[in-house]
């Protein structure tokens, strides 16, 4: 009979070692991890879990004698410098189980016991050498239900507990690009996405899991609740499914108390501006296809000082507020810190601040090293003077979080008199606490370090009080300390002293302050660790008491770094406070694109957008060469519209927004090529997403939508999208396109303009040409469009570029003489002839088409009547 496992583990048979029957016994309960089995001063690794360790890790596979008659794969890392290995295997989506020798293996009869002590996992660690600094990282789990999905997620290192419930598995998408997690949790059931099912750091977990009922009674057992009304929960079935899954896990592999987690708060997408994957990766928020972070909007826009800082700016960034009144308060605030020149006084505070968030959860998770509370020490030692410099400044949220600051002279003070300057990195090997702190501490140190002067004290003490001059104080190995006096003075030794050895010419006596002395200095420095070690746990004790006003401190310290932060961007590179609307509309006005300009050498050319109503322009319909800027400009003012919304200033002159409820985009972007989709496969299911979706308060750009398939099918989709928007959705449109037959879409009164990018030929004295754009928006359609001048520029060959200029004259001949199915100038000539799709229609009657009855509630089809009355 075959007694392998799938792991090649052949464990039914008898004879392995006992160390091995440990091991075996381990890996049963973690046979999804890698176990790292603790032997003297390394981890090791056996069987498959060595020969994939030796893979991922580049370490050396090995063998270790035999057991059960076969020799055992095995593979190690040194116990000290376990750390930087565990990163790497994190880093790879990889989880390692942590088995610890238990007790002391010089007093184990046998072999010493070991224990699983935790389970490291993707979306669990909260080790500092394990996390990026400026990235969260977070465990989500999935539950799902017959209406939608719950999702949960939390940041252990910083003790953050969120949940959210989206209808679609499109909104599921949306919220896991958001999020980014390190680890996903879903029931091992079929019929999940590829989004989710292929995602790295994804774990199936039995499907009980995720029941509703037992999910409510365990948040109420861990947060010691009787109804979860309190975080908003009751009517969210699906979250608290997911919410109870994740605490499970994490209960599960962190095997500890989670004091850090206090509360879950419900995140819904209602109060934010809704992005969904692809506008992410489209508009380049924090990472690019080429992975170059610098150039992305994160990249120009970050300068907080601090970690947890630059963590807010990210999260900031992925949820664009909708809530008006707050994201006023913030570019109020912004433009006081500027005025004042207090956002660079508390920048420079700032820069001895550290990642107190981080070393907060540390604290409650009792894993703090000597330095982060250096750090919390150094941090509160800043805050008197942030708040003076924050008190006198009239803003309402700068003041309100410096009222958030809070006082914490106490913790300050008890940090400043316990640890000192510069402590070591271990608490294990003392040296964390200051001289003064603790008295018995005190004497311990001394008493190892000053034995001898001790004595000689001592020494003179018992002369003077007995009289005898010649009494000395001597030690040996087999009596220890004692107090000699010579036989002829032996009558005069005061009644205290115990004898303790007769000599032939002297007597040796010990006294209870000898004794105690000799119990000190020689247990003097493990008593003192030990006692450090106490102190330690003191500490942490008195910290985690007022956890939740430090936690708030560093909340408002994070905030405040992203403000001044921006203020600092809003300076240097000359942005301008937005103004919030409640007027419908876009105008911007000398707009630029943050990030081109950031890396282009040469000025850039800013320009104007204006959609709105009154000047009869929802949808701008962009023309121009290719190179001309079409893109640019498009992305910029979308990216004007999400900087406004996270609180930030703008590059503009004047930005004037009405109200925003999604940013939507379609831009040609080749990664998708990677998930096994065609480009125009990618291109429609991106499209169709943007019809559904988009409102008449989104902002949606097109980038030469149907340029994946054949010119008529290309153009056909492409009029007809347009079409939806501008009187289906009625969205905000930016719609750029080579195809000028769209241009003809335009008509007065029908919400859609022209407007265009310019190329200039120049013809230098030998022959040659040369096109310079201009990179301005006019209005109107462009006139050409200069495809061969750019793939000239591009540097094809001259003999390619010259068989396709005369093939396109010959092109533009046929055009001229049969009138179809030429489209080419006739649209631009004729816009009321437009389409190839007879019979020709009026806007109304296109708004009439764009109307599908069944799928209309009764005021959906009111509104749709009294707009396309208008249309007429
Ligand atoms: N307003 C501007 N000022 C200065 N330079 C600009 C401006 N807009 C665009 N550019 C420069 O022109 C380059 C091309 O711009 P962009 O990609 O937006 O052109 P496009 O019209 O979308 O081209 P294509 O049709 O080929 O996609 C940019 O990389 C940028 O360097």
């Amino acid at each position: 009979m075959n007694t392998k496992d799938k792991s090649g583990i052949d464990k039914d048979v008898p004879e392995h070692t006992p160390l091995m029957r440990q091991f075996f016994a381990a890996k049963a309960e973690h046979p999804d991890v890698l176990l790292f089995f603790r032997m003297g001063d390394f981890y090791e690794l056996f069987y498959d879990d060595a020969r994939k360790a030796a893979r991922l890790l580049d370490i050396t596979l090995t063998q270790r004698g035999n057991s059960a008659g076969q020799p055992i794969p095995m593979a190690g890392v040194p116990h000290h410098s376990a750390e930087g290995y565990l990163a790497r295997l994190v880093a790879l989506g990889e989880s390692v189980a942590i088995c610890e020798q238990i007790g002391d293996p010089a007093l184990a009869k046998g072999i010493v016991e070991r224990k699983v002590v935790r389970v490291i996992t993707p979306g669990t660690v909260t080790d500092e050498a394990l996390l990026n600094e400026r990235r969260d990282t977070l465990l989500l789990a999935i539950s799902r239900g017959k209406h939608g999905y719950g999702v949960a997620w939390a940041d252990l290192a910083a003790g953050r507990f969120l949940v959210n419930e989206v209808a679609t598995e499109d909104a599921l998408e949306a919220e896991i690009a958001r999020l980014e997690p390190a680890e996903v949790l879903v029931a091992d059931e079929d019929g999940w996405a590829p989004f989710v099912a292929e995602r790295n750091g994804m774990r199936r977990r039995p499907p009980w899991l995720f029941d509703i009922d037992s999910g409510r009674r365990q948040l109420l057992r861990f947060f010691a609740l009787h109804d979860l009304s309190g975080f908003g929960l009751e009517d969210k079935p699906l979250a608290i499914a997911a919410a109870a899954a994740l605490l499970g896990y994490v209960e599960e592999t962190q095997k500890q108390r989670l004091p850090h987690l206090t509360s879950i708060a419900v995140e819904s997408g209602d109060g934010a501006i809704a992005m969904n994957a692809a506008t992410r990766r489209h508009l380049e928020l924090d990472s690019r296809v080429d992975g170059d972070s610098r150039t992305t909007l994160l990249g120009v826009l970050d300068s907080t000082v601090t970690p947890m800082g630059g963590r807010l700016l990210r999260r900031w960034l992925h949820r664009p507020l909708r809530d008006r009144d707050v994201l006023r308060h913030r570019h109020h605030a912004v433009s006081t810190l500027i005025d004042s020149g207090g956002g660079d006084e508390v920048r420079e505070r700032f820069r001895a601040l550290g990642d107190l968030e981080r070393i907060l959860s540390r604290i409650a998770l009792r894993s703090a090293r000597p330095r982060d509370l250096s750090t919390l020490r150094d941090g509160l030692g800043l805050l008197p003077d942030v708040g003076t410099i924050l008190r006198p400044l009239d803003s309402p949220r700068l003041n309100a979080l410096c009222a958030s600051l809070g006082e914490h002279d106490e913790h300050a003070h008890l940090l400043a008199q316990a640890i000192v300057t510069q402590p070591p990195v271990l608490a294990r090997d003392g040296g964390v606490f200051a001289t003064g702190y603790d008295a018995e501490l005190d004497e311990l140190r001394t008493l190892s370090t000053n034995a001898d002067q001790f004595l000689v004290d001592l020494e003179a003490r018992e002369r003077a009080s007995s009289g005898i001059p010649t009494l000395k104080v001597g030690y040996n190995r087999v009596h220890g300390y004692y107090l000699e006096i010579s036989k002829a003075q032996a009558e005069k030794a005061p009644t205290h002293y115990t004898r303790r050895q007769t000599l032939s010419n002297a007597e040796r006596y010990i006294t209870e302050e000898l004794k105690q002395f000799e119990d000190k200095v020689l247990s003097a420095r493990e008593r003192s660790l030990a006692r450090e070690r106490l102190l330690y746990e003191q500490l942490l004790d008195a910290l985690n008491e007022r956890l939740e006003p430090l936690k708030r401190c560093a909340a408002a310290l994070s905030e405040l770094d992203v403000l001044c932060g921006f203020a600092e961007r809003a300076a240097t590179l000359d942005w301008s406070r937005p103004e919030l609307s409640d007027a419908p509309g876009l105008r911007i006005e000398r707009g630029r694109h943050p990030v081109v300009e950031a890396v282009r050498k040469e000025p850039f050319e800013p320009n104007d957008l204006i959609l709105d109503e009154d000047n009869g322009r929802r949808m701008l319909v962009i023309t121009g060469p290719n190179m001309g800027g079409k893109s640019t400009y498009m992305r910029q003012n979308a990216l004007i519209v999400l900087l406004a919304h996270i609180g930030s200033f703008v590059p503009a002159s004047r930005a004037v927004i009405g109200p925003i409820d999604r940013i939507l985009t379609r831009i040609g972007a080749g990664d998708d090529l990677a998930r096994g989709q065609s480009t125009f496969m990618v291109e429609m299911s991106e499209t169709s997403y943007i019809l559904h979706h988009a409102t008449h308060q989104s902002l949606v750009l097109m980038d030469e939508i149907g340029r994946g398939t054949s010119t008529y099918d290309g153009l056909a989709l492409a009029e007809a999208c347009a079409r939806h928007l501008a009187h289906g959705n009625r969205a905000y449109t930016l719609f750029a396109t080579h195809y000028f037959e769209l241009t003809a879409l335009a008509e007065p009164g029908n919400g859609i303009a022209n407007v265009h990018l310019d190329a200039v030929e120049h013809h230098d004295k030998n022959g040659g040409e040369q096109l310079v754009f201009m990179h301005a928006v006019k209005d109107g359609p462009a006139d050409r469009s200069f495809g061969l001048q750019v793939a000239a520029l591009a540097g094809l060959p001259k003999s390619v570029i010259k068989q396709a200029r005369g093939r396109l004259i010959e092109l533009e001949q046929q055009g001229r003489d049969t009138p179809k199915p030429s489209f080419a100038k006739a649209a631009l000539d004729a816009p009321q002839q437009f389409g190839l799709f007879a019979p020709p229609s009026s806007a109304a009657l296109d708004a009439l088409a764009e109307v599908d009855p069944d799928e209309l509630t009764p005021k959906q089809a009111l509104e749709a009547l009294y707009r396309i009355k208008a249309l007429v």
